[in-house]
């Protein structure tokens, strides 16, 4: 792909997601499936002689030196000594603090495409070890593959999903992910389970009570979306919450009865990342 290609940044769900310990530095263990649906965040680069990471489209409220997407590319370019630079464009679609994974996919995305361009040639495994530093949601972007996910978040035993429709919907809230996981009420013993017994339906999202309780949109989205159908669950921290449709008529039908002041969209559950390929 040349420079002036559109990027794609896909949003992911966390099929289910348990906790299952925590480690010493305070970070938990967990067991959750991440699926990679077709809502993205698009980015552009333009090269630079001058070494220089600039963002073109700094995101309100994030300055430009702690936006994922210019940590990523400095990391690269620490990381592979590489002199080019890069003017990156972003443009947002996914929301912030929405558990879909918006910033670690722009991350993720930023990784791969400068490793292409700059031609670092970084493996697919040492990007992802690399995005560990930027957070934990950022290897399974790299990764690029529906997984069942361990540790915090970087064991992966890929697997093959159903397709499906996704009603998605989008609390009018930002969740902070540190104040979720630093709950004192948040159940943290949930028994592991092997990754060849996990199907689709197994498991829920154990952060989901800690978020309802703190954030009660989050509550009322998840509720209406229940009666739509009974699995709909929160995704990562939240704020949004979804539901799994195999007949995508009933997943529009279900947007239309949306209540006034709901938003909420639908997306396809995708095979694999649409990066899963590039070098
Ligand atoms: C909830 C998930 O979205 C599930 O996919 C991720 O585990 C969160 O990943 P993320 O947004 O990339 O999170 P990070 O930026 O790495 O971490 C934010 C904060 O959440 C807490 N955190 C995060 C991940 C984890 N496994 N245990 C934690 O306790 C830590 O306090 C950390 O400082
Ligand atoms: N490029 C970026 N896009 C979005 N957020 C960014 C970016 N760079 C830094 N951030 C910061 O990261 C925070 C989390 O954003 P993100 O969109 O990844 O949340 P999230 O969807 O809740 O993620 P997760 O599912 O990993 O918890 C934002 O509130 C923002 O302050």
């Amino acid at each position: 792909m040349n420079w002036h290609d559109a990027w794609p940044a896909p949003a992911k769900l966390n099929l289910f997601l348990h906790v299952t310990g925590r480690r010493a530095d305070g970070y938990h263990l967990l067991q959750t499936v991440f699926r990679f649906i077709d809502r993205c965040d698009t980015l552009r680069f333009a090269p630079r002689v001058d070494g220089a990471i600039e963002l073109a489209t700094p995101l309100p409220g994030v300055p430009p030196e702690s936006d994922l997407t210019v940590r990523a590319a400095r990391l690269l370019q620490a990381h592979s000594g590489c002199r080019q630079g890069a003017t990156i464009h972003l443009d947002k679609r996914l929301p912030m603090g929405g558990g879909l994974g918006g910033g670690s996919s722009d991350a993720a995305t930023v990784l791969l495409a400068l490793n292409h361009l700059w031609g670092t040639g970084l493996t697919r495994a040492e990007l992802e070890h690399l995005g560990l530093n930027l957070g934990a949601d950022v290897p399974v972007f790299v990764h690029g593959r529906n997984t069942f996910a361990e540790g915090v978040g970087e064991r992966f035993t890929d697997v093959a999903l159903p397709a499906a429709t996704y009603l998605v919907l989008e609390p009018p809230v930002h969740v902070p992910t540190a104040a979720i996981f630093g709950a004192p009420e948040l159940p943290r013993e949930s028994t592991p389970i092997a990754a060849a017994q996990w199907r689709p339906g197994i498991g829920r999202n154990d952060l989901e009570g800690v978020a309802c309780a703190r954030f009660p949109a989050i509550a009322e989205h998840l509720a209406w979306l229940r009666e739509q159908a009974a699995t709909a669950m929160m995704t990562g921290s939240g704020a949004c919450v979804f539901a799994a449709f195999s007949d995508p008529a009933a997943a529009a039908a279900a947007l239309a009865a949306l209540p006034a002041g709901f938003s909420g969209w639908l997306a396809e559950g995708l095979e694999q990342h649409p990066l899963a390929e590039i070098r």
